[in-house]
């Protein structure tokens, strides 16, 4: 399913892959607790085993995995190295690979952490990062280009899910909007005029409230955590995102991976059908 990143951009590339498989979105969190859950320990081994479980159930069913970075960077170089295979394989298996990595720093660094993670030749190349904004909109500007040259993306946080964003991420900018609208606003003129969207996409949590955001002009992906074990719904997205919901992709991590190994793709498909039925009734 995942075309050729040198030969199509991020946008045209997910969006073959939500046409294909739907638009979930499933985390790989190898937290604590779930390895635990599983009967595993905290190991590398452990991670590598859950990881890839977890690649095997869902990387043919689902059009985005999103390995959560700090759940195998806590285990230092052998953690990497598991997310370095856990990466390969999800590609390989036909999903497109979203790493939820969250960097953010001023220009030079910011151009190193983009060709560590949205160039092609690097072990850790991803077909999206999460990245964050608040050294300024424009010190992303390396990560963007990079990842547009490469047929990536970047999602840019926005209105993240966690109850402690909202008194940042509300508070209102010179211009009167709010800073989360700001970035949505600046991440529509970074895709203006492509087809059939852009590659720089957003994080808005389906836990925020319904209309808080303008998203019509976005013209790119919105990537939606909070659904489960945050308390959202699946019909929160419909209040939340109105009218932008055919680009939303509603992503869960803990809600999935704790089915444990065999049930995890049951649940997953679960629901892929209700959002489908949610999508088109
Ligand atoms: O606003 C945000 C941005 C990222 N996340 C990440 O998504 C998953 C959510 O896990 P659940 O188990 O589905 O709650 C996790 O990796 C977060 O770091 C987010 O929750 N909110």
């Amino acid at each position: 399913m995942v075309q050729d990143p040198l030969r199509a951009g991020f946008g045209e590339r997910l969006a073959a892959g939500v046409a294909e498989r739907g638009p979930l979105c499933v985390g790989i969190d190898p937290h604590p607790s779930l390895l635990h859950a599983w009967g595993l320990d905290e190991t590398p081994g452990s991670v590598e085993r859950f990881a890839m479980t977890a690649v095997e159930a869902l990387a043919g069913e689902v059009a985005v995995l999103k390995p959560q970075s700090a759940f195998f960077e806590c285990y230092g170089s052998a953690g990497v190295a598991v997310l370095e295979r856990v990466m390969r394989e999800a590609q390989s298996a036909g999903a497109l690979v979203l790493l939820d990595v969250k960097r953010g720093d001023i220009g030079s660094t910011m151009t190193a952490y983009a060709m560590a993670y949205l160039d092609e030749h690097s072990p850790v190349s991803a077909d999206a990062i999460t990245v964050s904004p608040y050294l300024g909109y424009g010190s992303l500007a390396p990560a963007i280009g990079i990842a547009e040259q490469n047929g990536r993306g970047v999602f840019v946080l926005a209105r993240t899910s966690n109850p402690e964003g909202a008194g940042l991420q509300q508070s209102v900018h010179g211009s009167g909007d709010s800073i989360a609208q700001s970035i949505v606003d600046s991440a529509a003129e970074s895709n203006r005029g492509k087809a059939p969207l852009g590659h720089v996409g957003v994080v808005a949590g389906a836990t925020i409230p319904p209309g808080e955001l303008d998203f019509s002009s976005l013209n790119g992906p919105i990537l939606a955590p909070g659904l489960g074990a945050q308390g959202a719904t699946l019909k929160d997205l419909k209040a939340v995102f109105g009218r932008a919901l055919p680009n939303v992709l509603p992503t869960t991590s803990r809600d999935v991976l704790r089915h444990g190994p065999n049930g995890l793709r049951e649940a997953a498909t679960r629901i892929k059908h209700d959002l489908a039925l949610m999508l088109n009734p």
